[in-house]
């Protein structure tokens, strides 16, 4: 029954857009005509004989809802959508889930869950009829919307009317309300999408899979890398307060003190797009040729968000500062999260780039048109384009101006480069600068290493990377090579219209050559910026014991498929 009441509730939505109908019905009848299909090979002889009389129920109410149309479409009787709503308002609240309950079903024997906008589906019996193919179970077990964030086709009612036939329960409303072992500083850390791949659990550390980096230009929130060096701080939007050092001899030295509302209502709102990416990018390959001490991450540790917030500069100059430069100081920035010593996160740039107006530095309380997520920085974090993920401090607690650099050891000891014969025995961490703007990158996410690649019949496939600049500088080519380096062609590439300084990644793409009678091949990708700054050939003379600063040309290699 409920397919029938779904083929006629999909044809009556289509009343109000005639110029659908056709797509809907043709949908409707193609799921229809697959779930029965799929229901037919589980079942035995015995229910398929005994279900027979649903399918043409089912078979019934999509001719129904056809002839309904054309009736309610003559007499131009409005049917309103609150109608059929009504009818499907069940009649027993549903069971409630958290996210980790969720978690658990991810394969057809446990059932594969879905949520989205507060609420439990299990998909399981929809997956063989999902029009776009298995790429359904990249959401198995988490939110559908970052997914939809990417693939726009789902923004419309017959897709939420679909999903709404499987819908098995109802999201417990905040995952944070549940109680925390205190013994444990990480379980109020927050629920986290099944789709990253984890470098640590605690702390949290993980990246998505590099192919939907390029789907589009800005990554959805639950899809952005997680870097976190300590426990997330569980913040009382309420009690937050941002504390901002005053210039010596000013207020008798009482600092600023800055609620969110302050900070959202006395200063001009700025948005800046931005690229983040931790220093360790890539540094899997770094470990490939000796190892190195840090996390292993992929080439998708780098994504880009819409940042609304504030500039840093208009709260420096109201702390009283001025737009004296000259000296040499440093702005540093205090995460409130902080380890069982109660040492907090900090990191610092230096005060012309937090009072510079091209920099755009930014005390950001949005992200994609939400509220900072939890994972992110909630309720406040600094964002300085261009520069390393390491300065953007999250969770921003405290700002310090002064004459030296953040004492803490992610700035002192940590995200610094060094010359490859440097070992843990010879290092000298005061003699390498700190990072700050990083140098130019790019990667290809599409094919994935080890891909049998599938030629179209112009012996042509589709090759997909991103490339990015630091320092405000804009990625002006990116080449790409079929055979291992010999030659090369340029990619087309796709980015954002931006007047001064350019702050956020340039996505590309090439429809290449396949060298014939290739069996085997090595794309390699490499990109140029505005300063003309390359990436180099290889890892080994840039490799350090740290692993930051991967930019080495990109290889994958790929199997060609045997039609070629
Ligand atoms: C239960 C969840 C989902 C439902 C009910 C659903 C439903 C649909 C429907 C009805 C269409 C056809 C839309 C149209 O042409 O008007 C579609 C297309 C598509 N879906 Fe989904 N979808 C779901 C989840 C996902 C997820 C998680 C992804 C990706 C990770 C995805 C990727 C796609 C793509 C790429 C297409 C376009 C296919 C094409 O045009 O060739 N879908 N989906």
């Amino acid at each position: 029954m409920t397919l029938l009441c779904r083929v006629s509730s999909v044809a009556l939505c289509s009343l109000t857009r005639p110029h659908r109908l056709q797509k809907q019905i043709f949908l409707s009848a193609k799921i229809c005509t697959a779930k029965n299909e799929f229901r037919r090979n589980r079942s035995t002889e015995a229910e398929y004989k005994a279900n027979q009389w649903k399918w043409g129920a089912t078979a019934a109410g999509a001719l129904l809802g056809l002839g309904s149309i054309l009736v309610f479409d003559t007499q131009k009787r409005k049917v309103t959508q609150a109608e059929s709503k009504e009818e499907a308002v069940p009649s027993n609240p549903f069971p409630q889930y958290t996210r980790e309950d969720v978690k658990k079903h991810t394969n057809p024997t446990d059932r594969i869950w879905v949520t989205y906008s507060g609420e439990v589906f299990d998909i399981t019996d929809f997956v063989e009829l999902h029009p776009g193919g298995k790429r359904i179970l990249l959401a198995a077990g988490g939110a559908l919307e970052p997914f939809w964030a990417l693939y726009g086709v789902h923004k419309s009612e017959h897709v939420m009317e679909i999903l709404q036939e499987y819908k098995v329960g109802v999201l417990i409303h905040d995952d944070t309300e549940e109680p925390q072992d205190l013994s444990d500083p990480y379980s109020g850390d927050p629920s986290r999408h099944p789709i990253l791949k984890i470098n640590s659990q605690k702390p949290f550390n993980a990246e998505p899979p590099p192919e939907l980096l390029t789907e589009n230009f800005i990554t959805p929130n639950e899809l952005f890398f997680k870097r976190n060096h300590l426990p997330v701080p569980n913040i009382n939007p309420d009690e937050f307060q941002l504390i901002v050092d005053r210039p010596p001899g000013l207020k008798q030295g009482k600092p600023l003190k800055l609620s969110l509302k302050d900070l959202k209502t006395k200063y001009p709102r700025h948005e800046v797009t931005v690229t983040l990416q931790c220093a360790g990018n890539r540094r899997s390959e770094m470990n490939a040729i000796k190892q190195v001490k840090g996390l292993e991450w992929g080439t998708a540790a780098i994504s880009t968000a819409r940042w609304v917030g504030v500039r840093l500069r208009d709260v420096l100059l109201d702390a009283g500062y001025t737009e004296d430069v000259s000296g040499t100081q440093h702005v540093q920035f205090e995460g409130l999260d902080q380890d069982i010593t109660g040492t907090k996160y900090g990191a610092s740039i230096s005060f012309k780039r937090a009072m510079s107006k091209d920099h755009e530095v930014l005390l950001a309380f949005e992200m994609n048109g939400e509220e900072l997520p939890k994972d992110h920085g909630y309720p406040l974090r600094v964002i300085v384009p261009g520069v390393v993920g390491a300065r953007n401090v999250k969770w921003l607690g405290r700002i310090i101006v002064s004459e030296e650099e953040s004492l803490s050891h992610w700035q002192q000891n940590d995200y610094k480069g060094f010359n490859p014969n440097v070992d843990w025995d010879t290092v000298d961490f005061s003699s390498s600068p700190a990072i700050q703007d990083l140098p130019v990158q790019s990667a290809i996410t599409e094919p994935c290493p080890g891909q049998t690649i599938t030629p179209d019949h112009d012996g042509k496939v589709t090759i997909k990377g991103y490339a990015w600049s630091g320092g405000g500088r804009e990625i002006v080519r990116v080449d790409v090579s079929m055979d291992g380096g010999k030659t090369w062609t340029v990619a087309d590439l796709t980015g954002e219209q931006k007047e001064g300084l350019k702050w956020a990644w340039k996505l590309w793409s090439l429809e290449a050559v396949v060298p014939i009678e290739a069996k085997e091949i090595t794309i390699i990708c490499k990109a140029v910026d505005s300063g003309y700054n390359v990436q180099p050939d290889t890892v080994a003379p840039i490799w350090n014991l740290r692993g930051v600063l991967n930019n080495a040309w990109h290889r994958v290699r790929v199997t060609v498929g045997e039609d070629h």
